[in-house]
């Protein structure tokens, strides 16, 4: 869990005025302290007291390694959108300049594409006054993209700029990628720094918390269940269909369910799904209750799509199958072979939940992420993302971030919390509702 460093810091940070009295408290963590992995006594009492596994704390040093009078930067957004991604290039640009006197700084557009020369390189300046109103609208002022880039292509287009340090916010293609990067910048013995801010509205990231734009497209997501539950109640024998995003973990799905507190059924790919517990069981609720809202993350079920022909993205992700659909024809064709009245509202809301600005909340949270991935930067820290863990932001190495995937636990209180507010049997394979 120790964070690579380029070297020493030796230069008297320009916010060193700031820090003189700090030290570790409740609401601050002195930069010689560290932050535990582990916040229960029991998990605690399972090491050994010597090297209990803890992170870096993130924030300003009081001395940096980088001359921010010399230095030029480089920022660049991959993978699919977040909210808040503007938010983020603007804190960046923002702390750099204001508190760092940072005065070079330059965007690549298009993700990693704009970095190759084969793909044409294209850069932007970035300064204040370019980046003023960003953070008003979605998306990211920089484009981004999948596909598979050459991490030695890319570090010849730092060299050639000149570039110190680079900010990669993306997901975790983005920083495997960075990872790359960051390799072959060390086989060059060159000293740029490669810093993540991950981003994932799935929050399929371990080890920081909750990601960026994630609150943000929760909240978008509550939005459509609400009109399919308002639908579904409207009619004899509604159900309200909804399909989010999440390819591998049921978050927004999860958390959009709890937002309204509504549904009746949450199917997420952390939890096996029975199909012959499923159908009776929502014929049984719309009988009884006269309707019933199903929210499904798009990774569910997909055990019932396995004929369907493998198909990858420009990134080599695998594109799913549609099971939202799947399950909407199931339903019908349930209710049709038992005779039972059957009003299906069937919302996917997909891109709408990720092209939206972020939230006070999220912007908040994407401005202190950038906060401390310029101060991590400008401290020589390398090959390492910010994140916020237990309440306090941290440094994690990046080959910690992407060495497992963040998903619900099937045995932990979040996924207790969906059962209880939807009483939907386990694993939605008994016939037997727990609340009826
Ligand atoms: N396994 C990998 N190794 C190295 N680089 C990768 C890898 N996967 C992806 N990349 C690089 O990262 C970029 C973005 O990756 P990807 O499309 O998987 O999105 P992501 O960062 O995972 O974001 P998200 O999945 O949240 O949309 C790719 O264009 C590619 O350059
Ligand atoms: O259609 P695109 O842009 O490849 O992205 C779809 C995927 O991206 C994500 O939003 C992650 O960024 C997933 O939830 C979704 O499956
Ligand atoms: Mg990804």
């Amino acid at each position: 869990m120790r964070v690579r460093t380029l070297g020493e810091g030796r230069i008297e940070s320009p916010l060193a005025e700031l820090l003189p009295r700090q030290g570790t408290t409740e609401h601050y963590v002195d930069e010689s302290d560290r932050v535990l992995l582990d916040d229960t006594l029991a998990m605690i009492g399972g090491r050994a007291v010597a090297d209990l596994p803890s992170f870096e704390p993130g924030g300003a040093r009081r001395r940096i390694f980088f001359d921010p009078s010399k230095i030029k930067v480089g920022i660049v957004t991959c993978g699919g959108l977040c909210p808040g991604l503007n938010d983020v290039i603007r804190g960046l640009v923002l702390t750099l300049n204001n508190q760092y006197g940072v005065s070079r700084i330059i965007g690549f557009r298009n993700g990693y594409q704009g970095m190759v020369a084969r793909h044409g390189r294209s850069i932007v300046e970035l300064t204040r006054e370019s980046v003023e109103y960003i953070n008003e609208h979605g998306g990211t002022i920089l484009g981004t993209s999948r596909g598979n880039q050459d991490p030695d292509e890319i570090v010849d287009c730092l060299e050639q700029l000149g570039v110190n340090i680079l900010f990669v916010i993306g997901g975790d293609g983005s920083m495997r990628g960075a990872i790359r990067i960051s390799d072959a910048v060390a086989q060059r013995e060159r000293r740029i720094a490669v810093v993540g801010v991950p981003k994932t509205i799935d929050n399929d990231i371990p080890y920081i918390g909750q990601s960026f734009g994630f609150q943000t497209a929760f909240a978008k997501a509550a939005e459509s269940l609400r009109a399919a539950h308002v639908e579904a109640a409207a009619q004899p024998g509604g159900i309200g269909l909804v399909q989010l995003m999440g390819r591998h973990s049921g978050f927004i799905a999860s958390y959009a369910a709890l937002a309204n507190n509504d549904a009746d059924y949450v199917l997420i790919p952390e939890v096996p799904f029975a199909m012959d517990g499923f159908l009776p069981d929502l014929r049984h609720r719309v009988a009884t209750r006269g309707h019933a809202l199903v929210v499904v993350a798009e990774g569910a079920g997909q055990e019932y799509l396995e004929d369907a022909p493998v198909r990858l993205d420009a990134s080599g992700n695998r594109k799913l199958g549609d099971f939202g659909l799947y399950l909407r024809d199931r339903i019908l064709d349930d209710f049709a072979a038992a005779g039972q009245e059957v009003n299906l509202k069937y919302i996917d809301p997909s891109y709408a939940i990720r092209s939206v600005p972020a939230n006070p909340s999220d912007s908040v949270y994407c401005l202190r992420l950038a906060q401390a991935a310029v101060h991590g930067a400008m401290a020589g820290r390398t090959e390492m993302v910010v994140g916020q863990w237990r309440g306090r932001f941290v440094h994690v190495p990046m080959a910690f971030a992407v060495s497992s995937r963040n998903q619900v636990d099937p045995d932990g209180d979040l996924w207790l919390s969906v059962m209880e507010a939807t009483g939907q049997p386990p694993n939605v394979a008994a016939a037997t509702r727990l609340n009826v």
